[in-house]
């Protein structure tokens, strides 16, 4: 399968901060959500990815393509959503469209029409005067209308309602259909990956834990639940993070299949949320920072 983004052994420290050594990859024709708590490194990742940042150590590429020798093109087949507005506020979006538009080859006026009009934007109204939804939609038309082939997005559903987090997700649940375009993007709201992603790519602390299909997850991973009396140190090795508390335990499996085994129908096995991996991992990992530290 062809791989859009390639990151290799990326490494980028800023005081108090250090995205260490990530590899990842982002595959052609699917939606990849990142997650990982604040702080974990995710905007620095997409600056890194989009080469607003430079990486101290290890190797980036779009397309196959590395940025020293083919930044123009890499950007022309690139359409970046921002977490911030990026417009002026007392221009017009009609004024922005005219601006943007000189700086991409493909601009294409008949697409970005279509979504104006998808969206009920206001052309000749001032930024100023949208509001968060319609900021984020007039920022989507804008990275949709010069037929970017990788859409990156950080954080685009923040700060959204429900109901237009939803229409934005079917959108893009829409732009994959023909296989032809990649979404990669950025989220805190885990739920919403339920929905369209396919595949999770998950950072902790600047530490890349895992890159996986969203299906897989469910098949490796579970919530276990049991008593106090199931837990030695053989078997809490199974886990990854436990909570205990005078009515038993509830722990996380990445190894669902041999948890299963190896507790028979003593314990219960449920399928965890994301939410539920992002947190047990936080808790296993402060408690190894504590006991070596
Ligand atoms: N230019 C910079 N200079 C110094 N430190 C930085 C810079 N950019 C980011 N950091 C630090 O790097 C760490 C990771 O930040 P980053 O914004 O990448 O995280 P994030 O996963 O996007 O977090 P959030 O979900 O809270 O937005 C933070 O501790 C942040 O303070």
């Amino acid at each position: 399968m062809e791989n859009v983004i390639e990151l290799n052994k990326v490494t980028k420290a800023f005081e108090g901060f250090k995205l260490e050594n990530l590899s990842m990859t982002v595959k052609k024709g699917f939606i990849t959500g990142f997650i990982g708590g604040n702080g974990a490194g995710k905007s620095t990742t997409i600056k890194l990815i989009m080469n607003l940042l430079q990486p101290d150590r290890g190797d980036i590429s779009l397309f196959g393509l590395d940025y020293k020798n083919h930044e123009k093109e890499i950007k022309q087949r690139i359409g970046f959503v921002f977490d911030n507005n990026i417009f002026y506020e007392n221009s017009t979006l009609l004024e922005m469209k005219n601006m943007i538009k000189r700086a991409y080859v493909n601009w294409d006026d008949k697409v970005f029409n279509q979504y104006i009009e998808k969206f009920a934007l206001p052309l000749k109204k001032k930024i100023k005067t949208f509001s968060k939804g319609m900021m984020m939609k007039a920022s989507l038309a804008i990275a949709l209308s010069h037929h970017a082939e990788l859409i990156i997005m950080d954080e685009p559903t923040s700060g959204l309602d429900p109901t237009f987090r939803r229409e934005l997700l079917d959108i893009l649940h829409d732009l994959i259909q023909d296989g032809e375009r990649t979404i990669f993007f950025s989220t805190h709201i885990t739920t919403d990956l339920d929905r369209i992603a396919d595949y999770i790519t998950f950072i902790h602390q600047g530490q890349h834990i895992f890159s996986k299909e969203y299906y897989k997850i469910e098949e490796e991973y579970a919530i276990v639940k049991g008593e106090l009396e199931l837990l030695d140190r053989d078997t809490e090795r199974e886990f990854i993070g436990i909570r205990k508390s005078d009515y038993g335990f509830e722990a996380l499996t990445a190894n669902k299949e041999h948890t299963a085994e190896l507790f028979g129908d003593t314990a219960i096995l449920e399928k965890p949320t994301l939410e539920d991996i992002m947190l047990y991992t936080k808790k296993e990992r402060e408690a190894y920072v504590e006991s070596y530290s």
